[in-house]
């Protein structure tokens, strides 16, 4: 049966939500998570390690199941949605997106730093070549100006993308921002172009929306606010403010609420909300999936994880650099022992 939907939704719990649970899904939650998806008629799950394929290492976190046994299981029981993994070029290779091709995964997204699109392409060629759909997606998209992601956009597009995104990792973004990157990616590329929020200054919604009104037609939304940092746009209310505005989805909106309450709300330790920590990520543009990272690296030194965060926005530390938490930690250890300053919130 053929859906109308103006918009594409990606559920991304079981992927960026990784992040947020340290990587312990169970074959279990992401079987009841996926099935109940599907049958809200979500389009596309994303399901991997938070870093995507091979992520899970002693520097991003190991996994406590092998994603390819949930990524089976997730396509396993979805009638409608296609599962989508994610690969990051340098973590993941070109072996491991064969192997999801073959577990039946229906969409490839290769992501790289914003300024970084020419290592994607390899493996954009190769997930077309495996006859997946394929998004490239632009990571810490408040570092680069509209200028800079055109032109990565126009290279991950040269190698076969059918969509590009913009990847607001670190939460960082304000909706004039967002607007002024999707405006430019509609006015210079031919393919669909999303949008990726994270709520740590509690902008994703309205983010989302400013994406949507210059011609964002993909979105990216994690049920309960389950992905990394303070999570993403919180795909039931997405569906809701959608549908009040006369956007079709396609998705169940009371479906969407039951799963979220039922079966993801059981799954968070904690329940999801912007914590001082969250909130820094996004003052000081700092990658969401640090957050747990520096809060572990502020216990074992006796120190704030604020200033921890505030250091790594300061040095610009980018997604694959989490062995630098550790380092600023410990200078920022030794130099309050020193009686130094304190790096200023
Ligand atoms: C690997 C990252 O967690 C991808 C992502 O979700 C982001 O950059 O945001
Ligand atoms: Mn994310």
């Amino acid at each position: 049966m053929s859906v109308n939907r103006d918009i594409l939704i990606t559920e991304v719990a079981l992927r960026d939500g990784s992040h947020a649970i340290n990587h312990q899904y169970t074959v279990e939650q992401v079987v009841n998570v996926a099935r109940a998806l599907d049958e809200a008629n979500v389009p596309y799950i994303e399901v991997t390690h938070g870093d995507g394929l091979a992520g899970s290492s002693l520097q991003y976190g190991l996994s406590r199941t092998d994603e390819m046994e949930l990524i089976e299981a997730a396509v396993s029981v979805c009638k409608q949605a296609k599962i989508a993994v994610l690969l990051l070029p340098g973590i993941g290779t070109i072996k491991h997106l064969n192997a999801a091709a073959k577990l039946g995964v229906g969409m490839a997204r290769i992501g790289t730093h914003v300024t970084e699109a020419d290592v994607s392409a390899q493996h954009i060629a190769r997930s077309k070549e495996l006859g997946l759909e394929t998004i490239g997606f632009l990571m810490m998209s408040h570092m680069a100006s509209p200028n800079k992601i055109v032109e990565q956009a126009k290279l991950m597009e040269s190698y076969g993308a059918d969509a590009v995104y913009i990847f607001d990792s670190a939460g960082a973004m304000l909706p004039k921002e967002v607007a002024e990157r999707i405006r430019a990616l509609k006015q210079s590329v031919g393919i669909d172009v999303g949008f990726h929020g994270h709520n740590n200054l509690s902008l994703a919604m309205a983010n989302t929306l400013a994406a949507i009104e210059e011609g964002a037609t993909r979105i990216d939304g994690s049920v309960r606010c389950l992905g990394a940092g303070a999570g993403n746009t919180q795909t039931e209310v997405l569906i809701a403010v959608l549908e009040r505005m006369g956007i079709c989805t396609g998705v169940d909106l009371y479906k969407m609420m039951d799963l979220a309450e039922d079966i993801v709300a059981p799954i968070l330790e904690v329940p999801q909300e912007i914590t001082k920590n969250s909130l820094v990520l996004g003052y000081a543009g700092v990658y969401s999936s640090f957050r747990l990272h520096a809060e572990r690296a502020a216990k074992k030194f006796g120190i704030d994880s604020r200033d921890i965060l505030i250091e790594l926005g300061k040095r610009k530390v980018v997604g694959g650099q989490e062995d630098m938490i550790i380092d600023i930690a410990a200078e920022i250890s030794k130099r309050n022992s020193r009686g130094g300053n304190q790096f200023a919130f």
